[in-house]
């Protein structure tokens, strides 16, 4: 049996969508339910409904074998688990943003992010010293009431910006969302895992 570990909120759809579109005949109250833990003897498959930060925590305990995960949560923390698939779902880009105008003081400039590995590797690599705020969401506030001077976060269609007057300065990386593995497990379930990646792989979008 294959427990897999499912985000919940926006990727969860898109997920079980793929999953169904592979063949799997998942339970019809799997997207209404408030149940956690869900398993499938038909498919020989388990499913866990987690926070789409923590599903890496799962697959890399081994409590999970498999998971599926934002690329920004990979970049965010390296953690023990193999990534399988690129599933191509949940389609946006890790960005800079800020203030139309809104310059860089010299000493000490504020990002606020939910993501602060990969702020603070990125200004590094820009050669830029900051301090990082720490937020864990509605991050596009920070630079509106000043408690900021640029922002770290997800763009997709661009509305949040937008709408609180905001624009994209330079973008980070794109993200799509992973099917990632327990190294344990896909070395002794191997032949489970490779049929659902065979399975998957032909319905990815393009
Ligand atoms: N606006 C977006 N459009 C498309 N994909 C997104 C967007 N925001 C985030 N994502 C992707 O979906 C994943 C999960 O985001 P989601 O907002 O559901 O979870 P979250 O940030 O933990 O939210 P919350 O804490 O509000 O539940 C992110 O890791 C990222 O890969
Ligand atoms: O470009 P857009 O299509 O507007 O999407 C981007 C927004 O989506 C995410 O926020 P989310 O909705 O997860 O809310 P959050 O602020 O609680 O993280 C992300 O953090 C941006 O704020």
């Amino acid at each position: 049996m294959l427990t897999i570990a499912m985000p919940k909120g926006r990727i969860f759809a898109e997920a079980l969508e793929l999953l169904q579109k592979a063949g799997y005949t998942l339970p019809a109250e799997f997207a209404e339910s408030r149940k956690l833990m869900m398993e499938v003897p038909e498919e020989n498959m388990r499913f866990i409904l987690a926070k789409p930060m923590d599903v890496v925590t799962y697959v890399e305990h081994g409590v999970a074998d498999l998971g599926i995960a934002g690329k920004d949560v990979m970049m965010e923390e390296e953690r023990d688990v193999y990534e399988l698939l690129d599933l191509k779902i949940s389609k946006c880009h890790l960005a800079v943003a800020g203030l139309p105008n809104g310059r860089m003081p010299q000493i000490a400039p504020r990002v606020a992010t939910k993501y602060p590995n990969i702020a603070s590797s990125y200004f590094r690599e820009q050669g830029e010293q900051v301090e990082i705020i720490r937020l864990n969401g509605s991050i596009e506030l920070a630079p509106l009431i000043g408690l900021a001077d640029r922002i770290v976060d997800i763009v997709s269609t661009g509305r949040t910006l937008k709408e609180n007057g905001l624009v994209e300065l330079e973008k980070i990386a794109d993200v799509t969302s992973r099917l990632i593995v327990n190294p344990v497990s896909y070395r002794i379930k191997d032949e489970e895992v490779d049929v659902l990646v065979c399975r998957l792989s032909e319905v990815i979008p393009q």
